[in-house]
């Protein structure tokens, strides 16, 4: 049987080789019953750390291995895991990480591997590490001390500035809160606040959606609230969306690229469960797992479809929608808590295709929103080509279409300070949400 540490090695090498991405693969490792509840915690934490800071722990192993050439990658992995304990887990003491780190290197190597793993880690806690805050460019020290990718940081410094990109980066390191929204059809918040806690979780009302709840302790997916359907675990930010497209009971609104759901069911709770929404993804078991969230949400008004958004025009009639959402496929860059391997997998070259296909879906939607209906764009993203830049080509070729303003009055007042030229861009650090683009786009009567 493994233990905790070989299950993370054998975890993050499966990250390494691109097998799996961490989020997923991680929900399958707490799934297999390979762990108890003590070691699923310290494993999701050796796992989700080590890969958030990568560059900054190969940064400051590279000194005490530049002479070990023939390093194998697991042994690297193994390092890398091992420094992240030692650094960044007040609970794990230096030398028991060590300890776990040369038996697995006698188990899986030999005694010389062993040997030189215990030789480098000995030296760095003997060492130190140096201070990165003393780097003087900025690129360099949010790149190495943050670990994201250099052409990254530069891209945010000149959208952004210095002091949002650190914070920005510096946030994108902290796990975040699990919160949820509440089934606004079947209860309030302040109902189900009571439910859970007298169930024993520690659940206070959200800070930027009005509907949300966030836990503070406990994982609120093992609740009777959710298991009954009175709760969706979601992002604050994600709910300020169906908000921005503001539906209302008995309309009738296409989501374009809605698996798994979370706001297809935000959308159709707002509308008490009348009118109907119409959910579109490309692929059965996707559009699957938005019809299971519907049932157990108890939530009748729902049509799902598997298809390609891009051909929407031979599924629907032209201004057939009073409302159509576009939460488009992104980068994922306002997720990177989460899933922190996009930093490292995700190109530009990827940004560039995804701004193609989020232009195509726009495109395609445009004509099916009713004269005077409105379409929303979103996405999880905080680059600007996949964002404003969209909506300015978009704008350039539907002269039937405007920025809708009254995107100020649907989100909570706070939020407003992000809303610029109608387009809200939420960054993580402001409130520890998720990244997010919204923009409501209005057509003419
Ligand atoms: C950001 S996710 C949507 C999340 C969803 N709206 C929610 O709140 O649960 C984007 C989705 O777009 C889907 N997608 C990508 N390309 C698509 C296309 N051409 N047509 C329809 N869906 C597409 C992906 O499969 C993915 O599920």
């Amino acid at each position: 049987m493994k233990n905790v540490r070989e299950l993370a090695l054998e975890a993050l090498i499966n990250v390494e080789k691109k097998q799996a991405y961490s989020n997923l693969l991680i929900n399958n490792y707490l799934e297999s019953g390979k762990l108890n509840k003590k070691d699923s915690g310290l494993f999701t934490e050796i796992v989700y750390g080590t890969i958030q800071r990568t560059m900054t722990l190969d940064y400051y192993l590279a000194p005490f291995i530049v002479k070990q050439k023939k390093l194998e990658d697991w042994v690297k992995v193994l390092l890398r895991l091992t420094l992240y304990q030692m650094l960044y887990l007040d609970k794990v003491p230096a030398r028991a990480a060590i300890f776990e780190a040369v038996e697995i290197a006698k188990k899986k190597g030999h005694k010389g591997v062993a040997s030189v793993v215990n030789g480098v880690l000995r030296s760095i806690q003997r060492q130190g590490v140096p201070d990165l805050e003393e780097m003087k460019d900025d690129v360099d020290r949010i790149s190495i001390a943050t670990s994201h990718p250099r052409w990254m940081v530069e891209k945010w410094i000149a959208e952004y500035g210095v002091e949002n990109t650190e914070r920005m980066c510096e946030m994108n390191l902290v796990p975040p809160s699990q919160t949820a929204r509440v089934n606004t059809a079947k209860a309030t918040v302040e109902e189900v606040i009571a439910m859970l806690r007298a169930q024993g979780f520690d659940v206070d009302k959200g800070e930027v959606a009005q509907e949300s709840i966030v836990s503070n302790k406990g994982n609120l997916a093992y609740s009777n609230a959710f298991k009954n359907g009175f709760i969706t675990i979601q992002d604050e930010s994600s709910m300020l969306v169906a908000r921005a497209l503001g539906a209302e009971p008995g309309q009738t609104v296409y989501d374009s690229c809605a698996a798994p759901g979370g706001k297809t069911t935000h959308i159709a709770e707002m509308m008490k469960g009348t009118g109907t929404v119409i959910s579109t993804d490309l692929h059965d078991h996707k559009v699957k797992l938005i019809k299971e969230q519907a049932d157990r949400l108890g939530l009748s008004n729902i049509e799902v479809k598997a298809m390609d958004s891009r051909k929407a025009q031979e599924a629907f009639q032209k201004e057939m929608f009073d409302k159509i959402l576009v939460d488009a496929p992104c980068s994922g860059f306002g997720v990177i808590r989460r899933k922190p391997d996009l930093k490292y997998t995700k190109t530009m070259q990827d940004v560039k295709q995804l701004a193609t296909i989020q232009s195509a879906i726009l495109d395609e939607v445009a004509p099916l929103v009713k004269k005077g209906g409105t379409l929303v764009y979103s996405t999880c993203t905080i680059d600007k080509e996949e964002n404003t830049e969209v909506v300015k080509a978009f704008l350039e070729n539907h002269e039937d279409f405007e920025i809708d303003m009254s995107i100020n009055e649907l989100v909570p007042q706070k939020i407003q300070t992000y809303i610029q030229d109608g387009m809200l861009q939420l960054l993580p650090h402001y409130y520890g949400t998720d990244g997010f683009f919204i923009v409501r786009l209005k057509r003419q009567v």
